[in-house]
């Protein structure tokens, strides 16, 4: 019997250029090749650079609560300005989610500005970020057929743990869309079997450090270049290996 042809796999190019300071010498901030980016905003502390990636988004979406922390802490990343200029010029597209948390203050003065409100309060059984993510899917990422759409959740990580594992769970349900998990301190985003991958370290503002964690199923086979601690052909599941505390030691990682 012939051999079968090895199935080729899409490349999936990771990158946070998203998060350079648009001022960085050596590295340009994003520019026009690079992924358009939606922000989801969680109802958690906004990270230090949430100003940034909102100046930066196409689309800006916040979960239900989320609308509160940019109401409060958009000013108070932000001393030197006027906090009724800030809320104007940071302006949620869209609140979504089953609308326990938000402010009813908080919904009427965005409402009044013009941002979309979606009550979904009859849904008690997917969590307020799988809606927004679902939201944009549906809405923003067909306008975006040339560009690769990059969903970057603020405040996604360092909080309650079931809420965690939910925004987890969320990269699971929606595998061939680039949604990156951050907070002030870690940024994660899963590497779909269906790809290969290709990870643009920018060692200025990530690493040393870069785990591959086998979450929700174990990985039969990974083989990996550019980290110390490298994987070749080796399977990891929890009870097994995984692979916490690996450094990088090039700028592309492939996977
Ligand atoms: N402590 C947290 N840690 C991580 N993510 C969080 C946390 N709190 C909220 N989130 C995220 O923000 C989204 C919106 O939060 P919000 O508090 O409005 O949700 P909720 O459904 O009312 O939560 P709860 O389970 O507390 O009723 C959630 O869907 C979740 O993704
Ligand atoms: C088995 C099961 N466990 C938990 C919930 C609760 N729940 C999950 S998502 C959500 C909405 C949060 O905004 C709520 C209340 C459920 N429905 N089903």
């Amino acid at each position: 019997m012939a051999p079968t042809a090895p199935t080729q796999r899409p490349t999936m190019r990771h990158s946070s250029a998203f998060l350079l300071p648009s001022t960085a010498p050596s590295s340009p901030a994003p520019g026009p090749d690079d992924a358009a980016v939606a922000v989801v905003v969680l109802n958690q502390p906004l990270p230090r650079f949430a100003p940034l990636l909102w100046s930066r988004a196409a689309v800006r979406v916040c979960a239900d609560g989320g609308a509160n922390r940019v109401f409060d802490g958009m000013p108070a990343l932000l001393p030197g300005q006027d906090p009724d200029e800030v809320r104007a010029s940071y302006k949620p597209d869209v609140i979504k989610g089953d609308m326990d948390s938000v402010r009813p203050e908080v919904k009427e003065h965005y409402s009044n500005l013009g941002t979309r409100i979606v009550d979904e309060s009859h849904d008690q059984d997917t969590t307020d970020l799988h809606k927004c993510i679902a939201f944009i899917a549906e809405n923003y990422s067909a306008t975006n057929k040339s560009n690769q759409l990059s969903i970057l959740v603020l405040g996604a990580l360092g909080g309650r743990f079931d809420h965690e594992m939910g925004n987890i769970n969320v990269l699971h349900l929606f595998p061939s869309i680039n949604i990156v998990l951050l907070s002030d301190d870690c940024l994660i985003f899963l590497l779909s079997k269906m790809h290969t991958h290709e990870i643009h370290v920018e060692k200025s503002i990530e690493g040393p450090h870069c785990g591959l964690i086998p979450i929700g199923m174990p990985s039969t086979s990974t083989t990996t270049t550019g980290l110390r601690w490298n994987l070749d052909n080796t399977s990891m599941s929890f009870g097994g290996l995984i692979s916490t505390s690996n450094i990088v030691e090039e700028d592309k990682l492939t996977q």
